[in-house]
């Protein structure tokens, strides 16, 4: 629309396909967002960009169309702290979403037990420098500390190169570490280059280490390239996300990260991402390990069979 013009970001994709992949029962979306609405819950003064909105309502008609049970809404960097939008997503999916939070030190305990009765379940760091200033790393040690006392997680969103950087600070950490969209890795480098081998290293020696194997039309270089004649291929990610799936198949999430903030030369067709899945996840064992089993261990543990 002719919102675009004046960000320069793309709007989500409008009449997404049905996917070809027939998701398991009680699949998890395990990373989205909702932005606003803004006249309603307003985006954050401090922050680096301002999508267009996208509400609970087509976030939840987008989990039904593409066959999901569930959702993992995870606050946004362009809300900042006000976790607003976010809870009322969840207070009002009749159970079916848990929520990612952003805090500051000053969260008082109180903020903490309201946001966790509406369903949150962790804390999201985020270390991507275009989308957040810097926050002292004894604030967020601070916080990692406190929130483990309700027995949430931390999230982090970071990019490869800064992984060598933010090592103590990450391993650290007293909680679950998610790591979103597998650190950013550059998929033009050897998938068993040195880049890679640290993120791995990093999940191989601390157990307490998720990550979503999401995002491809992020880190793609090849871009939604055709696989055997199928759009959204994204075939230069394949081999990372098919080797942490294969290496840690019981901590590893994924999401469509609707409504794609801050993607500027394409918007992807949330049902043929959904059929991307089966190159990453390549038998029925392991689609059902990514998709429910391990987000409902971490997001619905009182529910596990
Ligand atoms: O939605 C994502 O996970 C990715 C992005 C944005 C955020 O996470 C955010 O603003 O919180 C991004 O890479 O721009």
């Amino acid at each position: 629309g002719d919102f675009t013009k004046t960000t320069g970001w793309m709007d989500w994709y409008t009449g997404p396909s049905r996917p070809a992949f027939q998701l398991p029962a009680g699949a998890v979306d395990a990373h989205c967002h909702v932005f606003g609405p803004g006249a309603e819950f307003p985006y954050a003064p401090e922050r680096k960009y301002t999508p267009c909105d996208a509400s609970k309502h087509e976030l939840y008609a987008l989990r039904d169309h593409l066959g999901f049970a569930r959702n993992v809404v995870v606050q946004a960097t362009c809300h900042g702290a006000d976790n607003r939008a976010m809870v009322d997503a969840l207070v009002h999916s009749g159970g079916k979403a848990r929520g990612v939070a952003t805090v500051r030190r000053s969260v008082t305990d109180d903020e903490i037990q309201a946001m966790h009765d509406a369903g949150v379940r962790g804390v999201r760091f985020n270390f991507v420098k275009r989308l957040v200033d810097f926050t002292p790393k004894d604030e967020l040690l601070e916080i990692a500390s406190r929130i483990a006392r309700w027995g949430w997680h931390v999230v982090i969103y970071f990019e490869a190169v800064d992984l060598p950087e933010l090592w103590d600070f990450f391993t650290a950490l007293p909680t679950t570490i998610v790591v979103d969209h597998m650190g950013r890795p550059d998929v033009s480098q050897p998938v068993d280059g040195p880049e890679f081998e640290l993120f791995l290293k990093f999940m191989r020696q601390h157990p307490n280490v998720w990550s979503k194997v999401s995002c491809p039309e992020r880190l793609s270089v090849t871009g939604p390239k055709a696989l055997d004649g199928e759009r959204h291929a994204y075939v230069d990610v394949i081999p990372f996300a098919r080797r942490v799936v294969e290496e840690f198949p019981d901590r590893v999430l994924w999401g469509t990260d609707w409504p794609h903030p801050n993607l500027k030369d394409h918007m992807p067709d949330d049902g043929l991402l959904v059929d991307f899945i089966p190159h990453i996840a390549t038998t029925p064992e392991l689609q059902q390990q990514l998709l429910v089993d391990n987000p409902m261990r971490l997001y619905w543990p009182e529910e596990q069979r």
